[in-house]
């Protein structure tokens, strides 16, 4: 087989659109930020991003990635190590906290507990030496926009969850911060409120165009709230795009299997279209073809290496008339109401080794028959290789050799 003789079946890979709107402006800007602790751990590793001005942008990453030093550094609650961070074009990097025009929300909240709900929102205010008049203004606004009318009289302790966060965000709101950053706070609440809680902050968000930053290692929450993902593992950045671009365009193999589902196949790329779109991948269940657009390396200069590329269950189709085909056993058919069917498949390398492979599907498929699974070279994304993926080690737990 050669490669002219495979012509994707739907050639609609577009270019890749900006991660920023170019016409926001940027609102925070982190260049080459490095944060070693005092004792020797490398926590974050020159990792760079920019937000645009009035965007929700969510910071996600497994446990330990640097999400939390990353959150630190920027409202100068820890020193940096190298780097820079600018806000509003300005560079804060060594400024003080309080001149940083930054507020925070903790998961714990951390309210006042001996102030009332008014207290606790005028206590920055206060501190600031604002003046009476402009203060209540501002603290009374503060409450009507969080709805806390009824509870201004009350202390923290007689409040529920959902209360307690609004306290704590108009807390910070009301100082009127340049950027708020969120650490967790929903994490404690249960399912029911969390997904409350979400709907409550996005519409916040709308209201107060504010520039907010919220981190959580939730991917499902962070597809939810964001306009911008940044995707962290291992103390790096691995990609900071849109929501969309991480889902449908993973540029590394972590952040395919970090965010949403994805079949992952790993071979050895062999050949390259003429003009360099689309790959072949010998894998031991057959050859596939693949898209090279999300590669950073010129894909001619991976002919012979190793090299994963990733599918979302959705792209998958009963059918053996697409780019690409495999011969799979079924194993396990989850009927899900009101999102279809979830189906577990197995496919036989001639080895006998098993690869599981997951489609989503609106048809019957019979629980115990054998199908043809297929899908287009433009779903098939090739990948950047990252080895290790949420303790898997994709050269040899997946398809390895
Ligand atoms: N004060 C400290 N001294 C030394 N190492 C630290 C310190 N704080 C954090 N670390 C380490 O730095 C790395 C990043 O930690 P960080 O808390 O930023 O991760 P995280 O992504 O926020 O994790 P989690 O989701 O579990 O909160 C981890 O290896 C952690 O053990």
């Amino acid at each position: 087989m050669t490669m002219s003789d495979i012509e994707p079946t739907e050639a609609d890979v577009s270019p890749p659109e900006p991660a920023l709107d170019e016409s926001q402006s940027v609102a925070l800007e982190v260049d080459e930020l490095t944060k070693i602790y005092p004792d020797g751990t490398v926590a974050v590793e020159e990792i760079s991003f920019s937000i645009s001005e009035g965007d929700f942008c969510v910071l996600i990453g497994p446990s330990g990635c640097g999400k939390s030093t990353t959150l630190h550094s920027l409202v100068g609650k820890i020193p940096v190590t190298e780097g820079t961070i600018r806000l509003g074009g300005e560079d804060i990097t060594d400024e003080p906290t309080y001149e940083r025009d930054i507020g925070l929300v903790f998961q714990d909240f951390q309210l006042f507990p001996h102030l009332t709900v008014e207290e606790n929102i005028g206590y920055g205010l206060e501190r600031l030496q604002v003046d009476a008049d402009d203060r209540t203004a501002r603290v009374e606004d503060m409450i009507e926009m969080m709805r806390l009318e009824e509870l201004v009289d009350r202390h923290p302790e007689e409040l529920s969850a959902g209360q307690k966060q609004r306290v704590a965000l108009a807390r910070s709101m009301v100082l009127k911060p340049k950027l708020l950053l969120l650490d967790e706070p929903l994490g404690d609440m249960d399912y029911k409120l969390q997904k409350h809680m979400e709907r409550e902050l996005l519409r916040l968000h709308r209201q107060l165009d504010t520039t907010f930053v919220y981190v959580t290692h939730d991917q499902t929450q962070a597809m939810r709230l964001a306009d911008q993902i940044v995707v962290m593992n291992d103390g790096k950045i691995e990609q900071s795009d849109s929501v969309e671009r991480v889902y449908n365009d993973p540029a590394t193999a972590f952040v395919s299997a970090f965010v949403g589902d994805s079949n992952i196949f790993t071979g050895e790329l062999t050949d390259v279209s003429d003009d360099g779109s689309y790959a072949h991948i010998e894998t031991p269940l057959g050859t596939f073809l693949a898209t090279t657009a999300n590669l950073r390396s010129e894909p001619t200069s991976l002919v012979g290496e190793r090299i994963p590329f990733s599918v979302r269950p959705q792209y998958l189709e009963v059918t053996d008339e697409l780019d690409n085909s495999v011969s799979c056993q079924v194993e396990d058919v989850i009927h899900q109401p009101g999102s279809g069917t979830q189906v577990i498949l197995e496919a036989t390398t001639p080895e006998g080794a098993a690869h599981e492979i997951q489609l989503k599907s609106f048809d019957r498929i019979d629980p115990t028959g054998t199908v043809d699974v297929g899908w287009s070279a433009d779903h098939a994304t090739l990948l950047e290789q990252t080895s290790i993926v949420d303790g898997i080690d994709l050269e040899t737990d997946i398809l390895g050799e």
